[in-house]
C-alpha cells in the first residue's frame, strides 16, 4: 500500500513586510570627505584586479574609508533589509529583550536595547542594535520570528556580501601587499568561527534639547573591531571620519553604494599600514532631524583563533611599516580582542563615555573620541 507523505513545506522566499522607501538626501551644504569609489564590477575584467589594487591603495594612504559601487546585490533587495530590520525594531520591547545580547560576557550577538552607554554625562545612546552571525551550526541561536521567516533571504544577502563583496576586498588587500592573492581568505573562511555579523541598527531621533546636551553626538569617535565594516545606509547623513589632521569629515550616504572602513585587525595584521579610521555618529542636518536612522551593517572579522601579528610583506618593508611597534598586540586572537573590547565597554556600565585611550587587553588601548 503507498504510504501518504506530507507535502514537502514550501520554502518561503518572501514575507509579508511593507516595501521600505529611502527618503531624499539632504540639500544640506556640509564638509563631505573626499573619498575613492571602487567599482567592484571591474574585478573580473582582464587586468581589473590590479587596476582597483593600485586604485584602492592610493586611496587608503591617509583615511581607511571608501566606497564600492556595481557590488552585485540591487537596491531592492538592500531595502528589503532595511524592511526587516524596521520590523525587528517594531517588535514590543519584551520581545526584543528575549534575545538580548550577552553584552557582559563580551557577546553581542542579538539584541541590544538603547541607553545602555552614557555619551555624556546624563544623555544616554538612543541606539538598538540587532546583531546575526554567521549562517554556520556553530553560531546558530534562537532569532524572532521575523527572523526564522525570512532566514534564506537573509542568509543569502550574507553569503553573498561574504563570497562576492567581502572575497574580492580582501583579494584587494593581499595584491596590494604583494601577498598571495588568497592570503587573507584563509583566515576569513565562512565556515569557520569568527564574529563576523550583520546588523540591524536603528537611531532613534533625538529632540533639540538632547542634541544640545550631548553636542549632536549619537555615537563617539571610535574605531570598529574587525578587518572591515560595510555600511548600507540609509540617505541620511550623520556619519563623520576623522582625517589625520583631526577634524571631522561628513561621509556621504552615495545611492547604489557601500561604504566601507577598515578597522582594527588589519591594522594590527599590517602594523598600521591599513588604518582603522576613527568615525562617529552625528544628530543628521536640519532636513533630516527628524528621522529615525535605520543602518544594516555588515561586520567582517577574521576567524577567532588569528593571532593579530604583523604579515610579512615586502610592500611593509619597503613603506617602513614593517617594525612591529606595538609588541603587546602580539599574541592577542581575534576573537579575544573582540570579546575583550566589547566586555569593556559594558561591564563599567558606561561604554564609549570616556575619550581617550582605554586599555582593553594586554595593556592594548583603543582610543575614544568626542
Ligand atoms: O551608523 C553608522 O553610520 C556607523 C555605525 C558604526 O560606526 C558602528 O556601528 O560601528
Ligand atoms: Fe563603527
Amino acid at each position: 500500500m503507498a504510504t501518504l507523505t506530507e507535502p514537502p513545506a514550501p520554502v518561503p522566499t518572501a514575507v509579508d513586510i511593507p516595501t521600505y522607501h529611502q527618503i531624499p538626501e539632504t540639500s544640506a551644504d556640509l564638509d563631505w570627505a573626499d573619498l575613492a569609489t571602487l567599482d567592484l564590477s571591474q574585478f573580473d575584467q582582464p587586468g581589473g584586479k590590479s587596476q582597483l589594487a593600485k586604485q584602492l591603495f592610493e586611496a587608503i594612504q591617509k583615511i581607511g574609508f571608501f566606497y564600492i559601487i556595481n557590488f552585485g546585490l540591487t537596491q531592492e533587495e538592500v531595502d528589503r533589509q532595511f524592511s526587516i530590520g524596521r520590523e525587528i525594531f517594531n517588535l514590543p520591547l519584551e520581545e526584543k529583550l528575549k534575545f538580548r545580547a550577552e553584552l557582559e560576557k563580551g557577546g553581542y550577538n542579538g539584541y541590544k536595547p538603547s541607553g545602555l552607554r552614557e555619551i555624556s554625562p546624563g544623555v544616554f545612546d538612543n541606539t538598538e542594535i540587532f546583531n546575526i552571525p554567521k549562517f554556520i551550526p556553530a553560531l546558530e541561536r534562537p532569532q524572532p520570528e521575523i527572523v526564522n521567516k525570512n532566514r534564506p533571504i537573509i542568509e543569502g544577502f550574507a553569503r553573498h556580501i561574504h563570497d562576492e563583496i567581502v572575497r574580492k576586498l580582501l583579494t584587494l588587500f593581499a595584491i596590494i601587499l604583494e601577498l598571495p592573492e588568497d592570503y587573507f581568505l584563509k583566515v576569513h573562511r565562512y565556515e569557520e568561527k569568527s564574529d563576523c555579523h550583520l546588523r540591524y541598527m536603528k537611531y532613534h531621533r533625538r529632540t533639540e534639547e538632547e542634541n544640545k546636551k550631548s553636542n549632536g553626538i549619537w555615537s563617539k569617535g571610535h574605531t570598529d573591531f574587525g578587518s572591515l565594516t560595510l555600511l548600507f545606509r540609509q540617505p541620511v547623513a550623520a556619519l563623520q571620519v576623522r582625517t589625520p589632521e583631526g577634524a571631522w569629515k561628513w561621509v556621504k550616504p552615495y545611492p547604489g553604494s557601500i561604504t566601507v572602513n577598515l578597522a582594527d585587525s588589519l591594522h594590527f595584521l599590517t602594523n598600521g599600514f591599513l588604518k582603522s579610521s576613527v568615525h562617529r555618529v552625528v544628530a543628521p542636518p536640519p532636513d533630516q532631524r527628524d528621522v529615525d536612522r535605520l543602518g544594516v551593517l555588515y561586520f567582517v572579522r577574521p576567524e577567532d583563533d588569528l593571532e593579530l601579528r604583523p604579515v610579512v610583506s615586502q610592500v611593509l618593508q619597503r613603506l617602513g611599516y614593517d617594525q612591529i611597534t606595538d609588541n603587546s598586540a602580539v599574541g592577542i586572537t581575534a576573537g579575544d580582542w573582540v570579546k575583550a573590547r566589547v566586555a569593556k565597554g559594558v561591564d563599567r556600565g558606561v561604554a564609549r563615555s570616556d575619550v581617550g585611550d582605554q586599555p582593553i587587553l594586554n595593556g592594548v588601548v583603543a582610543k575614544y573620541y568626542d
